[in-house]
């Protein structure tokens, strides 16, 4: 791959990257690139989570060595899975065997536990200098990157020992690059101020856009909804299963939760099922979404990019009802070999099933 090559596959399907030029520079100069993505293992995939998951593929494509760090007690502290640590494990275990189930070569992948890190005596001795060099109003405001506003600190100190932690886990696997969705920004930001303040490498930000749940935004008007009410209320979260499509959901599933989606008229913007067809279906080459409709509404037509898609649907020639219907088969399809894995792996299947009691009874 040439250089120009493996930028144009980093940054594709991207809502930002901080800085494109410093990436730019890292990637002609040839330098070997260390990248990650931690997650809080605490329960099902959702098809929000393909958005990094398809990036993190293109990233180990281009030869970036790739850490997936399975952020334990980061969900420890977030209060996920009840706190049980053997779950939140399983949890992480299932994330990897979804990851593999999309294609990404997990020999190229370096799973990395909090629990290794928390374990070496240097990783505290970094987080009190992060801590140090930054004041209580920025980490409290950093909360949201993990999906709190800053007042729910207030009865449990560990959730403002978070984000220091999510910038030291940068500072200790020694990263050129920390990949996530666009409500970890500020997480990366305070990596990289703090990063200058202890002449440590500074991490180059990339974010991939968050798709909405299937709820919606209800009543609120599109345009009085900023990105953090956004990430905290209206992403689409395994939090809230009923705003989900999970990956291993059933084509009937699939189907039903669409249809029954938001998705108003002629609005694209944090329309659901138009961002599934964004972020999702037409970031894969050569997708085309085909739309079989009666004659006396149309006729059938295949859409060939989602500016076509986006344009059609904003002039309101082209039914919510008809989108849905296409976007679902298209989604059913798109999923099949998630659920084929599932199918042929006996231990990956146990995880889920495990996984799925827990999310009933918890
Ligand atoms: N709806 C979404 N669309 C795209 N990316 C998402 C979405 N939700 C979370 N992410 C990304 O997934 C990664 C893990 O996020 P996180 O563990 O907070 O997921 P979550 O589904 O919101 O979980 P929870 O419901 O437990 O808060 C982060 O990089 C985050 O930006
Ligand atoms: N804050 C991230 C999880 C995370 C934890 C630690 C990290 O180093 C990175 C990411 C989330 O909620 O999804």
């Amino acid at each position: 791959m040439t250089p120009e090559e493996r930028l144009k596959l980093i940054t594709r399907n991207t809502v930002e990257i901080v800085t494109l030029e410093e990436l730019r520079s890292k990637i002609e100069a040839g330098e070997k690139l260390k990248g990650y993505l931690g997650f809080e293992p605490s329960g099902l995939f959702h098809i929000g989570w393909l958005v990094w998951a398809n990036k993190v593929k293109d990233l180990v494509d281009a030869g970036i060595e790739f850490y997936l760090l399975a952020a334990t007690w980061h969900a420890w502290i977030n209060d996920k899975l009840g706190g049980d640590m053997e779950l939140i494990r399983k949890a992480a275990r299932h994330v990897v065997d979804v990851l593999e189930a999309i294609g990404v070569d997990k020999a190229k992948l370096k799973v990395v536990d909090a629990e290794d890190l928390v374990s070496d005596k240097e990783y505290w001795a970094i987080l009190l200098r992060v801590a140090k060099n930054n004041t209580l109003a920025r980490i409290k405001r950093a909360l949201t990157i993990m999906g709190r506003r800053a007042e729910e600190a207030e009865l449990d100190f560990s959730k403002l020992i978070y984000p220091a932690m999510q910038v030291t886990d940068i500072f200790y696997l020694d990263l050129d690059i920390a990949l996530g969705g666009l409500d970890q920004r500020k997480a990366h930001m305070l990596a990289r101020d703090t990063a200058e303040k202890l002449g440590r490498k500074k991490p180059i930000a990339i974010h991939t856009p968050l798709l909405t749940g299937l709820q919606g935004i209800g009543r609120m008007n599109p345009s009085m909804v900023d990105e953090e009410q956004h990430a905290v209320e209206f992403k689409m979260s395994k939090s809230k299963p009923e705003t989900a499509v999970f990956v291993y959901d059933s084509p009937e599933d699939i189907e039903k939760k669409i249809l029954r989606a938001y998705c108003p008229a002629r609005e694209v913007k944090f329309n659901p099922i138009m961002e599934i067809n964004k972020y999702l279906l037409f970031a894969r080459p050569g997708f085309k979404l085909v739309i079989e409709r009666p004659e006396k509404y149309g006729g059938t037509i295949i859409v060939e990019s989602y500016e076509e898609l986006e344009k059609l649907y904003i002039e309101g020639r082209l039914h919510p009802l008809d989108l849905k219907k296409a976007t679902a088969k298209a989604l059913i399809e798109m999923l099949e070999p998630v659920r084929r894995y599932f199918e042929q792996n006996r231990e990956a299947r146990e995880t889920l099933e495990e996984l799925k009691k827990a999310a009933i009874t918890r």
